[in-house]
């Protein structure tokens, strides 16, 4: 074995993933001789589709054959970035800042009650039925079921269900196939190993461990245990899931207590990737009795459609469960996992309505495919609710409200919007709240939605954190100038290390997120872009194939940061400064989903070092500043050279934009330009590119020294 080849493997590392690693190099360079060494065969790099995953993509035409072979992809479209108003959208809604308080775990009637244990809560007003299910919960933690299943999602099931969205005609014009695209090429493996042998030495971040999985989010509660009904369980064992996660177990019985009437409220936490979109799905179940009974009374349906034409909206159901989500990605996913339970529930429409998209073909699907239940982004939903004829009546029929990303979606940048979508809901209804986090100004504001006498579930015990202890967290402070080569070193180093890998590289702003995307590639990695600047059919494509892709990096806006359910990511990086604690534990939160073990590194600027005082209780520990090869710097100082202007414009005007609202950084105007300064040195620039004199002054910038305006 040639061991200068094999990665260096930190101290921490066991000594049998050294193997493991050496293995995934050994299977490159002599694949045809691996199938004679004891070790499993090397995972397929694009996971097969499974039919459910990809339900929306298929119903909207999009075909993602290429996807196949991502490393020969084509480059993808043009971004229709512009300057100006839309920028400041962007930032507004990828960089929204709030001033929160550390979180409190708690349970409870609506009151913090920081002794109670969750299952005491949970279960102590359960029937003696439900107490003998929460003695095998509390005995069974992490064991695996009997038919060895252990839960997890296994065979997935093609749906013949409707879950429908429509992309906007004007999206179409985007060819994904078109040969017009430069190419993206992935390094050879000859060159790969070579490359990754010069980073070895380099980078302080110590491999990640391959794909091992803890159960401890499965409870020994299997669904058949809950008062759902069959066809809704044959939906669920379908879709793979044969034991609740924790927090399935600790909220359907107490959701799902109010049988067909309105149940209790719930503001439920729970850590990420621990199947909380499940939770509130399943939970919304009981309105499907409901439903099936009326499909049932056909009598009742023919009086209807003999209606007067004038009373024909009458005709089209009401929308008996609502669901909100703050991105476009996590409604689409959230429908799709709803496709994927109502499998067997025929009769029942699931329809994601979102931005970016006609708001006419989505109306005219609507119309066409009246659903019961409906996934939403706020800004989506509130133009229906105002543009939308018999709209608001269908949503007369609201029993279920469902808030996911509650803290998010709560925050001041959505409040507006949901305060109007709750006041156009019946107040007689059952309300979930659903998050990873939800610090104590959620807590105290959560009223404008929830019932008095709500319930508080979180599954993350009393002084434990926030994050998965098998993610690995480690912060690097390094001078801006250095961000792209270390960035660099540690993606060299970890696709070196994990043949498997699969990396999102956060980037505070989209115009930032492009650049670095833009660089990334140019240095020859193999990469994709996601943000809110691109078109939604673009970021529904990138989107889809990340999900079904390994051996790709995603650089991602915060469109990505919160609920998408990517499996398998390997190492999540985030660069520059997130807008706010949740936004970290979120980032970092899409990998270590399920159980897995994943890696986190957080790269900031000295300046940027207070921030490390709010997350300072979770177990993120310093990694020491890399060496950076002088070959690779060169690599990426080119690399820089070769960045569009337009791009390092954007992304200078965006890097100040975003600063400037950050109330440590934006106070002294002086100092934030300063440090913009050096940013666009960092891109190669000797002078900072001029901004336009508007939005210096909606900046608050026009006086300020150092800039050049136009
Ligand atoms: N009972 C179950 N058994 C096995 N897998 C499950 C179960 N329930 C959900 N899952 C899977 O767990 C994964 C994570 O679920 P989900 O995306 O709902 O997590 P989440 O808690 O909402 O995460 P986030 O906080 O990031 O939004 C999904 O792939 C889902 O299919």
């Amino acid at each position: 074995m040639p061991c200068q080849l094999l990665p260096i493997c930190s101290l921490d590392s066991p000594g049998i993933l050294r193997f493991n690693l050496g293995a995934s190099i050994l299977r490159r360079a002599f694949p045809f001789k691996l199938k004679y060494l004891p070790f499993p065969a090397k995972p397929a790099r694009i996971l097969r589709h499974s039919s459910d995953s990809v339900g929306i993509a298929r119903r909207n035409s999009l075909r993602l054959d290429n996807s196949r072979f991502p490393s020969k992809q084509k480059s993808l479209v043009k971004d229709d970035a512009q300057l100006g108003d839309r920028q400041f959208k962007e930032m507004e809604r990828d960089g929204k800042r709030s001033s929160r308080g550390k979180n409190k775990i708690a349970l409870g009637d609506g009151k913090i009650n920081p002794k109670a244990s969750v299952q005491d809560t949970i279960f102590s007003k359960r029937s003696d039925d439900s107490s003998k299910s929460l003695q095998v919960i509390s005995k069974g933690r992490g064991k695996r079921t009997l038919d060895g299943s252990g839960g997890r999602a296994s065979k997935i099931f093609p749906s013949k269900r409707r879950v429908s969205t429509q992309l906007g005609e004007e999206d179409e014009g985007e060819d994904w196939n078109s040969d017009s695209h430069p190419k993206f090429t992935a390094p050879s493996n000859s060159a790969q190993l070579k490359k990754g042998k010069s980073v070895n030495a380099v980078c302080a971040v110590s491999p990640i461990i391959s794909a091992s999985e803890d159960e401890s989010y499965l409870s020994e509660t299997r669904f058949e245990h809950c008062s759902l009904s069959s066809l809704s369980l044959k939906g669920i064992k379908d879709a793979g899931y044969v034991r609740m996660t924790m927090v399935q177990e600790a909220t359907l019985p107490l959701i799902l207590q109010g049988g067909t009437t309105v149940g209790k409220d719930v503001l439920a936490k729970a850590k990420t990737g621990t199947g909380k979109t499940v939770a509130f799905l399943t939970s919304a179940f009981p309105q499907f009795y409901h439903l099936q009974v009326v499909s049932l009374q056909l009598p009742a349906i023919e009086v209807i459609s003999k209606l007067p034409t004038f009373d024909l909206d009458r005709k089209r159901p009401s929308i008996n469960v609502l669901v909100i989500c703050p991105t476009r990605e996590l409604a689409l996913q959230a429908a799709a996992e709803a496709d994927k339970l109502l499998k067997y529930h025929p009769s029942i429409g699931v329809q994601a309505v979102i931005g970016g998209t006609r708001l006419t073909q989505e109306q005219r699907h609507m119309q066409a495919n009246p659903c019961q239940i409906l996934i939403a982004t706020p800004g989506r939903l509130k133009d229906h609710i105002e543009n939308t004829t018999g709209f608001v009546s269908r949503l007369n029929g609201v029993k279920i409200l469902v808030l996911d990303e509650a803290d998010r979606l709560l925050d001041m940048g959505f409040r507006k919007d949901i305060e109007r979508i709750i006041s156009t809901v019946p107040k007689q209804r059952q309300t979930l709240l659903f998050s990873a986090t939800i610090p104590n100004d959620v807590r105290q504001i959560c009223h404008i939605s929830l019932k008095k006498d709500y319930k508080f579930i979180s599954t993350v015990e009393e002084g434990s954190e926030e994050t998965h202890s098998q993610v690995k967290q480690m912060h690097l402070i390094a001078p801006l100038e250095k961000h792209f080569s270390i960035l660099y070193c540690i993606l060299k180093k970890h696709i070196s290390e994990d043949f498997d890998y699969k990396v999102i590289v956060f980037c505070t702003t989209a115009m930032l997120t492009k650049l670095v995307a833009d660089l990334l590639s140019k240095l020859h990695l193999n990469v994709r872009e996601i943000h809110s600047r691109k078109s939604q059919s673009y970021r529904t494509k990138v989107s889809e194939e990340f999900r079904q892709s390994k051996g790709l990096i995603l650089v991602s806006s915060d469109v990505s940061a919160r609920g998408v359910d990517y499996p398998d990511v390997t190492l999540v990086v985030q660069v520059g400064l997130p807008s706010d604690r949740e936004q970290y534990v979120h980032r970092l939160g899409r990998t270590g989903r399920k159980g897995k073990e994943g890696k986190g590194v957080l790269m900031l600027a000295p300046w940027e070092s207070f921030f490390l005082t709010t997350i300072k209780d979770l177990p993120i520990t310093e990694a020491s500043l890399p060496s950076i090869d002088p070959n690779a710097a060169r690599q990426v100082e080119q690399a820089v050279k070769l960045v569009d202007m337009k791009n390092k414009e954007s992304a200078y005007q965006a890097w100040l934009g975003y600063y400037n609202s950050d109330k440590n950084i934006g106070r002294d105007k002086s100092k934030l330009v300063e440090l913009a300064n050096e940013f666009s040195r960092s891109l190669g620039l000797r002078d900072p590119p001029a901004i336009p004199k508007l939005i210096l002054r909606k900046m608050g910038l026009h006086n300020v020294p150092g800039l050049h305006s136009k």
